[in-house]
């Protein structure tokens, strides 16, 4: 079963990972965009300690699909936690001028625009302040590759990426995020009524138990199966999703057609580049 999260361990982690990466990158301020949910909310508190409030640029852009009560969490969160430099842009008129130039679009791909949208907007404010976006996926998002391709997820840094939800959710609680929005049920909010545990057909906790035993247990799919951890169904859900995804989280494949690719020369000459004057 998913044990508990060390919150102590993982606050003291995760906040000296941020400021080490700020530091490597000679970056002065946090770029997190904050929707009013879960995720951004302990994102925002771990920059904040990690950096100072100073050091963080929050940006709140609500659509037409997110709900007011998303836009007062979101900040509510801004103001708790002392962060002074913030703006409210509504990107509705981003996706419109999208929707007028390209014609109408499906749902999905409507939904994962304004995720494009969002990203594109987080990076100018990171050229401006001299900053890195900070990304908030979490662990449970990024395996099952829940997430826009290039939208949320094109970051910089994923400071929660090695935590499950369910561990989220209780480092957010440790650090202060109030309980209405840790405990809020996940959404991406790409179209009204958008729920993330109805579009996966699964809850979180199941995903977060498959993939712990998957992963931390090393346990096969017929031993989940076996233990009684998940059904069938249950884990092919799962293991279907990652299979689908892969893609996202790994570079774009290149052909082979010179002595030594891109990949390859970035392996290899990695020490020389680094230790080069
Ligand atoms: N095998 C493959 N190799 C290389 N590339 C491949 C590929 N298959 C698809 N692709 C490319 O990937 C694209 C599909 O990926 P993508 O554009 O991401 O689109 P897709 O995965 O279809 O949709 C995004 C999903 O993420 C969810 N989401 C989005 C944003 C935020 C959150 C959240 O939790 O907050 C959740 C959203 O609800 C939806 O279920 C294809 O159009 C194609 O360009
Ligand atoms: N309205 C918004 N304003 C600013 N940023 C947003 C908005 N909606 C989404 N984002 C950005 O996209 C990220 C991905 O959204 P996602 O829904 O996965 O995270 P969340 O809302 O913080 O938490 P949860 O996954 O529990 O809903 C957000 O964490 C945030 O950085
Ligand atoms: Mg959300």
């Amino acid at each position: 079963m998913l044990p508990d999260l060390d919150v102590r361990q993982a606050e003291v982690r995760i906040t000296s990972f941020i400021r080490d990466q700020f530091a490597k990158a000679n970056k002065e301020t946090a770029v997190v965009g904050v929707s009013g949910g879960v995720d951004s909310a302990t994102v925002l508190a771990l920059t904040v300690k990690a950096l100072g409030p100073e050091r963080v640029h929050a940006m709140i852009l609500p659509s037409s699909a997110t709900p007011p009560k998303d836009v007062e969490d979101a900040k509510e969160l801004v103001a708790s936690f002392g962060v002074k430099s913030w703006e409210l842009i509504v990107i509705d008129p981003i996706l419109d001028s999208f929707e007028r130039t390209l014609g109408r679009m499906s749902k999905v791909a409507k939904g994962n625009t304004m995720a494009r949208i969002r990203m594109a907007s987080l990076y100018v404010r990171a050229y401006e302040l001299k900053g890195l976006v900070v990304g908030t996926g979490d662990k449970s998002e990024l395996l099952l590759g829940y997430f826009t391709k290039y939208g949320d997820g094109g970051v910089d840094l994923l400071p929660i990426g090695d935590l499950y939800k369910t561990w989220v959710r209780q480092l957010a609680l440790h650090l202060g995020v109030p309980e209405e929005i840790a405990m809020k049920p996940s959404s991406p909010r790409l179209w009204p009524g958008h729920l993330a545990e109805e579009e996966i057909g699964l809850s979180y906790r199941k995903v977060d138990e498959i993939l712990y035993s998957l992963v931390d247990l090393g346990m096969t799919p017929d031993e989940i199966l076996e233990k009684k951890v998940a059904s069938l169904e249950e884990l092919e859900k799962v293991i279907g999703m990652m299979k689908t995804n892969m893609h996202k989280l790994l570079p774009p494949p290149i052909p082979k057609v010179s002595k030594v690719t891109v990949y390859e020369a970035l392996e290899r000459l990695s020490k020389v580049v680094n230790n080069f004057p």
